[in-house]
């Protein structure tokens, strides 16, 4: 979600250039969002700067006139799914204490042990060997995850199990200014910040990739969309593009210099040049907002911890059938371990209270 500041921003600026004072300078500008899901993100933000981020705290939110979307059409064919997923959304299921929410039994998958984590493998990726040739398998499954660690580790066990040859692609790290080398080059190799592909970078043909970069917006070629491996060569990757109206398109990955966002403060100036991808089989369930993926499961080592994840999680998928969850239990404050923790900031819908506009299609917005 866009912060405050960047639309304020676009205010000022139109206002400047057609020196007239109405919002955006007069022009109309549609916002598509929905505050059921993730925040804008502030790192090591506390929950009042969070909210302050949201375009609620704006002095442009008064002049928002909101037209609710109705209709969830992704899950359209399952209503008791879609009605689950806005009770989940606006806070109003049934919650125990310590805001636990009980899930669906045919939902959860059972909690045993670490390796848990095998049957849930199993059970995103059925009968790999005979499908993993085809584009359409490959795209309509995805685990989701809390946080990167997690999710890296799912896609090195993921890409472990992939049928196929490996091809395995290093990095090269630097850091800028560094002439009396404070940082080895096997420290720099070590780490990820978050939003750069990883030093070591293994693939196989007809893998799932996510792009980190907007190579090439005008070509559906944006962060977050994901390819599928179709061939490699020395300095670039061929993949066939999954989402999106670009779907089937087939594309050339090179590699670029990057570097973390400024968000991520570094004590140094950290540069990796890599393909800007990484694998998908598994993904952060904040990269996964705005995608649709049919047999979503979703694996919670701890309990979500942001306002609209587990709603975010969940919204993914298109029913309850094709929908799986294993989480970690807590066996002191959940003993029946069919139970995760729901995580909503209530105050941010207090101010959506305003003139509502009602139509009767198209997703939740
Ligand atoms: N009018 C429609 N008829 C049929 N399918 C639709 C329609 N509108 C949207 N969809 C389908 O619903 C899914 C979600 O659409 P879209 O991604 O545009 O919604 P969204 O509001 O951005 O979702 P979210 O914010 O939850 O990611 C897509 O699979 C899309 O094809």
């Amino acid at each position: 979600m866009t912060r405050r500041q960047a639309v304020e921003t676009l205010d000022r600026s139109l206002r400047d250039i057609t020196g007239n004072d109405l919002p955006f300078g007069g022009k109309v500008i549609v916002f598509g969002g929905d505050f059921r899901q993730v925040l804008p993100v502030v790192p090591r933000g506390t929950r009042a700067q969070i909210c302050d981020a949201t375009l609620l705290r704006s002095y442009i939110w008064d002049d928002i006139k909101i037209i609710q979307l109705k209709q969830n059409m992704r899950a359209q064919n399952d209503v008791c799914f879609s009605q689950f997923l806005l009770r989940i959304g606006d806070g109003t299921e049934k919650t125990f204490p310590n805001d636990y929410v009980d899930m669906p039994n045919d939902i959860m998958l059972e909690y045993n042990d670490d390796q848990s984590i095998d049957t849930l493998i199993d059970r995103v990726l059925p009968n790999l060997a005979k499908n993993c040739t085809f584009v359409s398998y490959m795209r309509q499954r995805a685990i989701l995850s809390t946080r990167n660690e997690y999710v890296d580790s799912i896609n090195v066990m993921m890409i472990g199990k992939f049928p196929g040859e490996e091809k395995v692609y290093y990095s090269h790290d630097s850091v800028d200014d560094d002439s009396t080398n404070n940082y080895p080059l096997d420290f720099l190799n070590s780490i990820t910040p978050n939003g750069l592909p990883p030093h070591e970078l293994k693939i196989k043909k007809n893998c799932p990739v996510i792009l980190l970069r907007n190579l090439d917006p005008h070509h559906g070629l944006c962060n977050g969309t994901r390819l599928i491996v179709k061939a490699f060569e020395d300095n670039a990757i061929d993949c066939e593009i999954v989402n999106g109206h670009h779907a089937g398109n087939l594309i050339f990955i090179p590699r670029i210099p990057l570097s973390p966002s400024e968000d991520i403060s570094l004590p140094y100036k950290f540069k990796r040049k890599q393909f800007p991808i990484r694998l998908s089989f598994a993904m952060t369930i904040n990269k996964a907002q705005g995608q649709t993926i049919p047999n979503i499961r979703i694996y919670l080592s701890e309990p979500v911890f942001c306002h609209g994840q587990l709603y975010v999680a969940l919204s993914r998928g298109v029913s309850r059938s094709n929908t799986w969850m294993l989480a970690k239990p807590n066996k002191d404050l959940d003993p029946i371990g069919r139970r995760t923790i729901f995580f909503l900031f209530s105050e941010i819908f207090c101010r959506i209270e305003k003139t509502t506009i009602h139509f009767s299609s198209h997703v939740s917005h």
